[in-house]
């Protein structure tokens, strides 16, 4: 039980996803890009692994933080090991970020379920095995048949709704598209895939994320008149207080915080202060699956819903773990890209939906995700 290895593995996978220069996805021509692959081993041979960015884990981070907390430790003590990285975060000159959190402790849940031979959902104490989808559609665009126009969300909705979703999120425009951010031009979007879906449906949007809040009173009525079931991060996170103004003047939900920081305690401050009426959490936001898991058990004590932010086997064992939310987020997508294909370091998908518009939690043992550990060696990089 004891960790004696933290092992990263740096290699390059293909792929079409590029980041604008606000961080947000766009497809784009194949090209490779380095991801790393935490590992932590354990004296009995047992691995737990979880895929991050290689910045994340970074030898500095790895030697000077997560090495020295978890080496010699029982590896069934999640909780005082999360703790311990935690209270390293502060003296840490931001140099331990929450996302460090987040893989290891996603390691170490794949390391008891797979010395276990269960997956985490039942380990955390599983609710269901499957769990609706929405389809999260990637931000606007400038690409010609792309995300460029409303007709354009609408047809893509359309075809959303073909392969089986029964709820689609919209990310409308943002810089750097040269006229975003535009409310009305988001509430054409929003009326063109509600008129392209038919009023069943549900639908959400995660807007501009530093909009005045006049701007996002004006977005949220016309959502409300457009039967959509929340409004996402349309100002800057850091006001608590305006989400508290535009939730005490809207109808439509207004969910957060996605990437406010302070983890679950500053989620808690979100729900005394009414800022919100559906929670938001996820596991890289809050530092991984132990404190998502927290967020969501204290949205329950006030009756709330938590929905859970972004795909990935992480946040779907979440997601499957618990009663009060509604959706796995899978996406990001877009008309010029295949979700269904995958990723090469992956031998089959991590969040297999049906045509009924269900996400299958994979019974393999841990995270699940079925790693193509061939492909890692044979594109290793460091
Ligand atoms: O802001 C972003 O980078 C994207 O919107 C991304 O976080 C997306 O996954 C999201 O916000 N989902 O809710
Ligand atoms: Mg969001």
């Amino acid at each position: 039980m004891i960790i004696t290895d933290v092992q990263v593995r740096l290699f390059e996978t293909t792929t079409r996803r590029h980041s604008d220069s606000a961080g947000h996805a766009h497809p784009g021509p194949p090209h490779k890009v380095r991801q790393a692959l935490l590992t932590i081993r354990t004296e009995d041979g047992h691995e737990g692994h979880s895929f991050t960015a290689p910045e994340i884990v970074r030898p500095h981070v790895i030697e000077k933080f997560v090495k020295k907390v978890l080496i010699g430790q029982d590896h069934r003590d999640r909780e005082r090991l999360w703790q311990e990285l935690a209270h390293w975060q502060r003296g840490s000159a931001a140099q331990l970020t929450d996302r460090t959190l987040a893989v290891a402790d996603c390691a170490l849940w794949d390391l008891a379920g797979r010395t276990l031979g269960q997956p985490i959902h039942k380990l955390i104490g599983a609710y269901r095995d499957k769990v609706l989808a929405y389809g999260s559609i990637m931000c606007g665009d400038e690409l010609p048949g792309g995300l460029a126009t409303p007709e354009d969300y609408g047809r893509f909705a359309e075809t959303l709704v073909k392969r089986g979703y029964k709820g689609i999120k919209l990310h409308t425009w943002m810089p750097p598209v040269s006229w975003a951010p535009d409310v009305k031009m988001d509430l054409k979007a929003c009326a063109a895939v509600r008129e392209a879906v038919g009023p069943d449906i549900r639908l959400m949007i995660d807007a501009f994320h530093w909009y005045s809040r006049t701007d996002a009173l004006e977005l949220g009525r016309g959502l409300e008149k457009l039967g959509f079931d929340w409004i996402e991060e349309p100002m800057d996170e850091q006001s608590m207080s305006s989400y508290k103004w535009l939730a005490d003047n809207l109808d439509i939900p207004v969910v957060g915080p996605e990437s406010a920081a302070g983890k679950h305690w500053h989620r808690a401050e979100w729900v005394r202060s009414g800022a919100c009426d559906i929670l938001r959490t996820g596991v890289n936001d809050v530092g991984g699956i132990t404190p998502a898991i927290k967020t969501m058990r204290m949205a329950e004590c006030f009756g709330m819903e938590c929905e859970v932010h972004g795909n990935t086997a992480m946040n779907l064992h979440v997601v499957a773990a618990s009663k009060n939310c509604r959706w796995y987020e899978r996406g990001l997508l877009h008309p010029f890209l295949e979700y269904d294909d995958g990723h090469d370091y992956l031998n089959s998908l991590s969040d297999p939906m049906d045509e009924d518009g269900f996400v299958h939690v994979p019974d393999r043992p841990g995270l699940g995700e079925d790693i193509n550990f061939d492909f890692i060696e044979n594109n290793r990089v460091g």
